[in-house]
């Protein structure tokens, strides 16, 4: 048991504890019982905890870590296609806990496949998270040191750099009148988008291996108008090669694809200048040269306009200005950076999802065209749906700043916590008919055996956790919810093909080609 619960049935336990003369027999015989428990557990509390080696796990060589056992034949675990599969594996092999050694000066990682014990952990680290993963990332800033002065934002933060970062721009993100501040202007772009599709939508070609472009273009559109202030003119049918919004798009997929290969894949980048490296340092550099663009006509704008409007009234941008220009800046960069092949991911994913399930989509366009409150409601059941069948991040990680014990075992400080969400997310024990699209879970009643609630809380975690979870997912609902009720509104979705094909690279990518036929909504 995690110190969380056993902290809380140690409380429990010891005020159920004073029996009185007027308990009864029954209720005495189940107080003794607890006291017994308790007993027992304050024994195993006192037996030490075993060693962080003697975690289950793949065997590991020095320099390569546990590599060889996916070789195919002769390794333990063999290659595994996808992520799924790999952590399938590992729990029915090893168990709950799991230990897997880094390889190439990575360190090491523990998967633990019960959320109470990955929510023990991750809410003792949640005040100063420390969340690696973007080691590229972190040393280009470190290098960009007169641009950057030292500013990290929150991708790169980490502990009290990060939270004193973080508290600063939440009010600015995460506030509840983004509805009211950007609905009219993303809506309009999502009338627009819906109708490029509608006019695209008899070019099955070019459909079949652009539609990720296309799910770009409204995402960078989208975040832009938030991050930037403006719109940057993407839904058009070719944009000049120099225009700032093809660059935007050229650039920020070179950051993903080079990411994987510099992130996850064995790369020499730390001690060499290779040619991915030089790569992503250009489109951070064509990023950062973009941003700061815009954000300077945001500020004149804004200059010229006046600041006298009411507090929450004020953009995005006129918040974070107010904060600091850098402050700005850096958080455009951020906004950039997350918002458009994650937005981009889900939309997709939920179009698929209400493409092979027509039912579901006919009844989320009758809600939408009955009623906009209900429409709104089938529409969130919907996208928690398509989240809970691909989280954009499968598994969410902490690295422990402190020791901690997990099952018995000793974890150390430096070692990072998987949480294998995505996995857990698809396992009967916490949804029924785990692999039915059924959005009826969300807003099912407490009797129902469907109903969400039966799971633990920290089974789906498609924006992460506490403190350090996503900045930008109000934002990030928002777009989705005001564009995909206005394409359902006006056009039919389905999937004329194979089952979509998911691949996880630094996060879950689509693999083309994509196979959905659009026709006018009736
Ligand atoms: C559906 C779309 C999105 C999904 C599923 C998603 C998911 C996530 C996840 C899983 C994390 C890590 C959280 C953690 O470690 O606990 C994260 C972090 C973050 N996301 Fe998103 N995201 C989405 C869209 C966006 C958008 C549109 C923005 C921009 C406004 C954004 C900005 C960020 C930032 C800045 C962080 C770092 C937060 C921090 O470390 O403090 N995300 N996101």
């Amino acid at each position: 048991m995690g110190s969380i619960g056993w902290e809380t049935e140690r409380k429990r336990i010891s005020s159920e504890g004073r029996v009185t003369s007027k308990t009864c027999r029954a209720e005495r015989q189940r107080l003794l019982l607890y006291k017994c428990a308790f007993r027992k557990l304050s024994a195993a509390a006192s037996v030490p905890p075993k060693p962080f080696s003697s975690i289950p796990g793949l065997k590991s060589f020095p320099i390569i870590g546990p590599l060889h056992n996916f070789l195919p034949f002769i390794g333990e675990i063999g290659p595994k296609g996808n992520i799924f599969d790999l952590l399938d594996t590992l729990r029915v092999k090893y168990g709950p806990i799991v230990k897997m050694n880094g390889a190439f000066a990575r360190g090491p990682m523990v998967v633990l496949f019960e959320p109470e014990d990955y929510e023990q952990v991750y809410r003792a680290e949640d005040l100063t998270s420390l969340r690696p993963g973007f080691a590229v990332l972190t040393y280009y800033r470190e290098q960009q040191k007169s641009t950057f002065e030292g500013m990290n934002g929150t991708i790169t933060a980490q502990g009290k750099e990060w939270r004193d970062f973080r508290m600063k721009v939440n009010p600015a993100l995460l506030k509840p009148k983004l509805v009211k501040l950007y609905g009219p202007a993303l809506d309009e772009i999502a009338v627009e988008m819906t109708q490029r599709l509608s006019r695209i939508k008899n070019d099955e070609e070019y459909l079949k291996w652009n539609f990720d472009t296309e799910m770009t273009k409204f995402s960078l559109e989208s975040i832009a108008l938030v991050a930037l202030g403006t719109r940057l003119g993407c839904l058009q049918d070719s944009i000049p090669a120099d225009h700032p919004a093809k660059k935007m798009m050229d650039s920020t997929k070179v950051i993903f694809e080079m990411s994987y290969k510099l992130e996850i894949l064995p790369s020499p980048w730390r001690y060499i200048s290779t040619p991915s490296y030089k790569k992503i340092t250009n489109a951070y550099d064509s990023h950062w040269k973009i941003s700061t663009n815009y954000i300077k006509h945001a500020q004149k704008a804004l200059q010229e306009r006046g600041h006298d409007i009411p507090d929450e009234d004020k953009s995005v941008i006129e918040k974070l200005l107010a904060i600091d220009e850098k402050v700005a800046v850096v958080m455009a960069n951020e906004m950039l950076f997350a918002g458009i092949d994650t937005v981009a991911f889900v939309t997709t994913n939920l179009l698929y999802h209400l493409a092979i399930n027509p039912k579901v989509q006919d009844k989320l366009r009758a809600e939408i065209r009955s009623d906009p409150e209900s429409g709104s409601k089938y529409f969130r059941a919907c996208l928690k749906e398509a989240l809970r069948f691909y989280h954009v991040v499968p598994a969410n990680l902490r690295r422990t700043s402190k020791p901690h014990v997990v099952r018995g075992y000793e974890i150390p400080e430096g070692v990072d916590v998987i949480a294998p969400n995505e996995y857990l997310s698809r396992m009967e024990k916490y949804y029924p008919r785990p692999n039915e699209f059924i959005p009826e879970r969300w807003i099912a009643d407490k009797s129902d055996p469907l109903y969400y609630g039966n799971a633990h809380p920290m089974v789906t975690l498609p924006f992460g956790f506490g403190l350090r979870s996503c900045l930008g997912r109000r934002i990030a609902q928002l777009e989705m919810e005001i564009f995909v009720t206005r394409f359902i509104n006006e056009l039919k979705v389905s999937w004329d093909g194979p089952p979509l094909k998911v691949v996880n690279k630094l996060t879950n990518t689509i693999k083309k080609p994509y196979y959905f036929k659009f026709e006018d909504a009736k």
